[in-house]
């Protein structure tokens, strides 16, 4: 695991894994997640499984620049527009990285039962090799990496805590799938979100 004052390099084979534990000490994250809960028009989106509909185990919110609309499960999907705290946060995102996001996907885990089933970020508007960086605020989740060819080895699971930034590139959403599990035991709010270049 390579570190430096730019984030840690997680090692995952045929992945591009950077962590920054705590890029903003000043942030007040609990403030943050409490301010971009109530501020944010949530959905809740609903799954059909093997003929069944369900409603999926969290809640989301799409925002970004007008242009960037997203496909997801058959459906598009118009961006809410950006909000001064949103856009702020692009920002620091922006310069922390170096890249450029045009949107942002909200997810919200109310609690332990909420969840995210394995998936790759590969929608053909994301470009081959996304960069895809990922703000976690509130009760620290797994992410859980498992790969995406049958009879692969490999896994790797991360930790995200309150006010961390993952960021993933190259290959990853190649070589890998991702998901948060529920829990058993029960725990606070989690914030997640994944800024985005659509093209
Ligand atoms: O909640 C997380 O950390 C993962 C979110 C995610 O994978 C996504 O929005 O595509
Ligand atoms: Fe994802």
């Amino acid at each position: 695991m390579g570190e430096s004052a730019a984030g840690e390099c997680l090692a995952l084979e045929g992945a591009e894994l950077t962590l920054y534990r705590r890029p903003w000490p000043e942030v007040d994250t609990a403030g943050l997640l409490a301010e971009l809960v109530e501020a944010t028009p949530w959905r809740q989106e609903t799954i059909t499984l093997f003929g069944k509909t369900h409603l999926q185990p969290r809640l989301l919110s799409w925002c970004g620049d007008a242009n960037a609309s997203y496909r997801y499960s058959g459906k598009t999907y118009q961006p809410e527009p950006w909000t001064p705290l949103l856009d702020d946060l692009r920002g620091r995102l922006e310069r922390l990285t170096g890249a450029s996001f045009n949107s942002v996907l909200l997810n919200y885990y109310r609690d332990h039962r909420d969840s995210m089933g394995l998936h790759a970020d590969d929608e053909p508007e994301l470009g081959p090799q996304p960069t895809i960086a990922s703000l976690s605020l509130g009760e620290e989740r797994k992410l859980i990496f498992r790969p995406r060819a049958k009879g692969e080895a490999g896994k790797l699971d991360i930790p995200l805590p309150d006010g961390s930034v993952l960021v993933m590139a190259g290959q990853t959403q190649t070589n890998w799938k991702h998901g948060i599990r529920k829990l058993n035991r029960p725990c606070g709010p989690r914030l997640n979100l994944t800024f985005r270049q659509i093209i």
